[in-house]
């Protein structure tokens, strides 16, 4: 497939996808089961995941988004980025980021720190992805759907230059 300029091909299916989102839903209920926990959605990205996520987890929950500046093209751009449209209060909640993928953990840790900073009672990480290999940042991501390697991917939320967001399966860069 072809997206912009770029070669991708199939990674990860539409099925896969669901089924490890079925066991971290399950995981995340059972740590959580009388937590009421606030699952904070990183936009846009996570648009997806979050849906996807939040309709297997099956114990009292609330949800909301946040955005954060973005990541044009395929590089990160290194800087810590501001945290928009936190409207509720998040003291002394037990809180779940939700992302689509970790992968320098430059956002991620800008994200802990910030929630932090505002008195969580405790936060945790759900990433549908997870690169280890790009990690520049000590984020200690608890719920993990795949490890996956440096390749860039884009499907299921993860857009290459605003597009591929809409594919319900993940494709990876074909380097040929
Ligand atoms: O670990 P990092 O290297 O910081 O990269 C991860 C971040 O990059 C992507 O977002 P992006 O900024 O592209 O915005 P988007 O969610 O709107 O696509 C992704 O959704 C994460 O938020
Ligand atoms: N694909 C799309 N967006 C991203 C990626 C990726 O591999 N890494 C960080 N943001």
């Amino acid at each position: 497939m072809i997206i912009h300029d770029k070669q991708f091909e199939l990674f990860i299916s539409s099925n896969q996808i669901q089924s490890q989102i079925a066991d971290l839903a399950e995981r995340i209920s059972a740590d959580y089961a009388d937590k009421c926990p606030l699952f904070i959605g990183v936009l846009n990205g996570s648009f997806m995941f979050a849906s996807d996520l939040l309709k297997e987890v099956n114990i009292p929950a609330e949800i909301t988004f946040i955005k954060v500046a973005s990541y044009a093209g395929m590089q990160s751009t290194g800087k810590a980025r501001e945290l928009l449209g936190l409207s509720q209060s998040v003291k002394d909640r037990h809180v779940v980021v939700v992302e689509d993928i970790v992968d320098s953990g430059i956002t991620m840790e800008g994200i802990i720190h910030q929630l932090e900073q505002a008195g969580v009672a405790s936060v945790e990480v759900a990433s549908l992805l997870l690169k280890p290999e790009c990690l520049q940042r000590e984020v200690d991501v608890k719920y993990v759907g795949f490890e996956i390697p440096e390749k860039f991917v884009v499907g299921y939320g993860l857009d290459y230059d605003g597009l591929g967001r809409n594919l319900k399966d993940i494709y990876q860069l074909r380097l040929d």
